[in-house]
């Protein structure tokens, strides 16, 4: 598990490139074959991947000092690749392109399949310290609910932007309060429209939460150049095709591609509410 430290944006507007991609930029996730891990400080959130060829088993690894991964912690996961199986406490859980699955607090024995080692599933997760244990289930973008499976309401569905702003896209929310309750994870995913290129334009930071951006669906010579910083201390980041990026709650988080693309967005914090953002007027942005 690879460990990184909390930032303070007095020190932050003086990085040099370099410095700034070492800390928020998180790259070479999804390995064939591999569980990746990334161990943030900022609110202690885990960001991480598994390809599995053969079945990956989740374990706690030495950081977190838990008998197990999930004994103290929540999990919210999004397959961004062939079709595959989460088990979890020896229940199945099969998650085709895009669909999703909260994992409660305490649950044991995780295990990632794919259904083809040749074109293996991509589980993105996101995971942060939990206290209580929320029901373990599969979320689904569209389709009919059953036994231990949540479809994503029409009110969860949210188009925003326009064409003519370059910024139309839709937020799908997964995992938030009165869907998919969790202890603070809120995760969901957005698709920009072809043509438009902006996420998150006009701007905003939460100060009560910190968020990870895992941008995907790009071709190889595709970028995204990422916005962090304070509002008025803007700095970019060059990201590439299934990088995520680390924004802690003083930053905005706000991206502009060379085409449309698609990213998975994760929040932890004080508090789960959505829409408590603090906008940032697109004349004081600097
Ligand atoms: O395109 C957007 O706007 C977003 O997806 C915003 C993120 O969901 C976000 O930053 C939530 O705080
Ligand atoms: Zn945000």
């Amino acid at each position: 598990m690879e460990l990184r430290t909390a930032s303070s944006p007095r020190d932050v507007k003086h990085y040099t490139t370099e410095r700034l991609r070492e800390e928020f930029l998180i790259q070479t996730l999804f390995v064939a074959g591999e569980i990746k891990t990334v161990y943030s400080h900022i609110d202690r959130i885990i960001t991480g991947a598994a390809v599995p060829v053969t079945p990956l088993v989740l374990t706690a690894g030495e950081e977190i000092r838990a008998e197990y991964f999930l004994q103290r912690r929540e999990m919210g996961i999004i397959n961004i690749g062939g079709k595959g199986t989460v088990t979890v406490d020896g229940r199945d859980y099969v998650l085709e392109y895009k669909e999703g699955m909260y994992i409660g607090m305490g649950s044991k024995d995780i295990t990632f399949a794919s259904n083809d080692g040749e074109t293996p599933a991509k589980f993105y997760f996101n995971s942060a310290p939990a206290h209580k244990t929320y029901p373990t289930v599969l979320i689904r973008p569209e389709g009919t609910e059953e036994e231990g499976v949540v479809i994503v309401k029409d009110s969860n569905k949210v188009e925003l932007g326009s064409l003519e702003e370059s910024n139309h896209r839709t937020i799908c929310k997964y995992i938030l309060p009165g869907q998919v309750e969790s202890c603070q994870l809120v995760m969901g995913m957005t698709s920009l429209k072809p043509g438009s290129v902006w996420n998150t334009m006009p701007c905003h930071t939460h100060d009560r939460r910190m968020e990870v951006y895992l941008y995907f669906e790009m071709p190889e010579d595709a970028c995204v150049f990422h916005y962090m910083g304070e509002p008025t201390e803007t700095r970019h980041i060059v990201m590439r095709n299934e990088e995520a990026v680390i924004s802690p709650s003083w930053s905005i988080h706000s991206g502009c591609g060379t085409r449309a693309y698609t990213f998975i967005w994760g929040m932890v914090g004080e508090n789960q509410a959505f829409d408590d953002m603090d906008g940032v007027a697109m004349t004081d942005i600097m």
